[in-house]
């Protein structure tokens, strides 16, 4: 399995480092605009190799796409990230042009290639490599849902007193401060449902945690969060790299499912060697439905700005 990691930034490094501990990549290229910042991301990472244990061979280029030639998966995480008080939404200015011409970039050279699109406004971006480049949908997927999932359930292991292994949660719908979905009825704390355990009123604190779980971090960081969403993306890149079938919650271009159509946004996917290999549709109840249509609406009005 080769993987090609486009932005040597925070994003792009620890999910390149993740994948090379995790150690199920034969070759791992970080991609970067910056002349020779890659190259030094990846002999860096290359020297904790006999250190964390991993025989990933780890390349930097400068915007050489030579050097990505036949990856099965690639990660964009190239463009800017917000700043204290900012939303994503606002990303979009930059970010579209970077990502259409570093999807193109990449197809060229690897044009059997799954993309995971990370870069903000992750579902609109996730948009743009389906209108902009032939790629099937199964192979483009966007980072968002796995993130938020893992931050839901840090919430409420933190709210249950729990260990977060005990704990499981997901969140769907658009990857933004206020489309996010949390899906607190069907949390469960080993198999019992976590209102058995927390009143309404924790729970929906919980969810508005959760939901600025990234402004949180971006106020304390002074820019945006880097080690959950490399492990997040890690995880999903293993789990196409091994075959696993597991479920995600990612953003996919919706043809009809969840009453849904034309465009990506969260939902709860499977994972495996064609990328996306099944859309999951949960029965939500009404108060759900209506949120994540909501959440919808406001990717769409994002969607509305690309220049298409
Ligand atoms: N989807 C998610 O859950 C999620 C999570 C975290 C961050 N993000 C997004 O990921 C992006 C990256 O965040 P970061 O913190 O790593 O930023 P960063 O500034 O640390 O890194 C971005 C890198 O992209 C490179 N770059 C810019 N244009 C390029 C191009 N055309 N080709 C190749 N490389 C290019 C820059 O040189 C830089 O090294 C941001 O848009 C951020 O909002 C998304
Ligand atoms: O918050 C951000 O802007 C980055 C990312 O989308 C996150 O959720 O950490």
């Amino acid at each position: 399995m080769k993987v090609t990691v486009v932005g040597a930034g925070a994003v792009g490094a620890s999910c390149a480092e993740y994948i090379a501990i995790k150690d199920f990549a034969s070759e791992v290229v970080i991609l970067d605009i910056k002349e020779g910042f890659a190259e030094g991301k990846a002999m860096d990472l290359m020297q904790t190799a006999s250190l964390n244990g991993f025989d990933t061979k780890i390349v930097g280029s400068t915007n050489d796409y030579s050097k990505t030639a036949g990856s099965d998966v690639a990660v964009i995480t190239s463009g800017i990230p917000r700043k204290p008080g900012m939303t994503r939404e606002e990303l979009i200015g930059i970010n579209a042009g970077i990502v259409k011409s570093v999807s193109q970039g990449l197809i060229k050279h690897s044009p059997n290639v799954t993309i995971i699109v990370v870069s903000n406004p992750m579902d609109t971006m996730t948009y743009l490599v389906h209108k902009t480049t032939g790629l099937p949908k199964n192979k483009i997927i966007g980072m968002g849902g796995a993130l938020d999932s893992a931050r839901f359930k840090y919430r409420l292991a933190e709210a249950l007193g729990a260990p977060i292994s005990d704990v499981d949660g997901m969140v769907i719908g658009g990857h933004s401060d206020k489309g996010m979905v949390p899906l607190t009825r069907l949390a469960a704390r080993n198999s019992v449902k976590v209102s058995e355990f927390l009143s309404e009123e924790r729970l929906e604190q919980v969810a508005a945690d959760t939901k600025v779980g990234g402004a949180t971090l971006t106020g304390l960081l002074g820019t945006s969060a880097w080690y959950a969403p490399g492990a997040a993306v890690s995880e999903m890149v293993k789990a196409i790299a091994l075959d696993s079938k597991k479920i995600f919650p990612c953003s996919a271009l919706l043809e009809g499912e969840y009453g849904l159509n034309g465009l990506s946004i969260g939902v709860p996917v499977v994972l495996g060697k064609d990328g996306i290999e099944k859309i999951v549709e949960i029965e939500l109840d009404a108060a759900e439905k209506a949120k994540l249509t909501e959440s919808a609406e406001g990717v769409k009005k994002t969607n509305g700005l690309l220049e298409l």
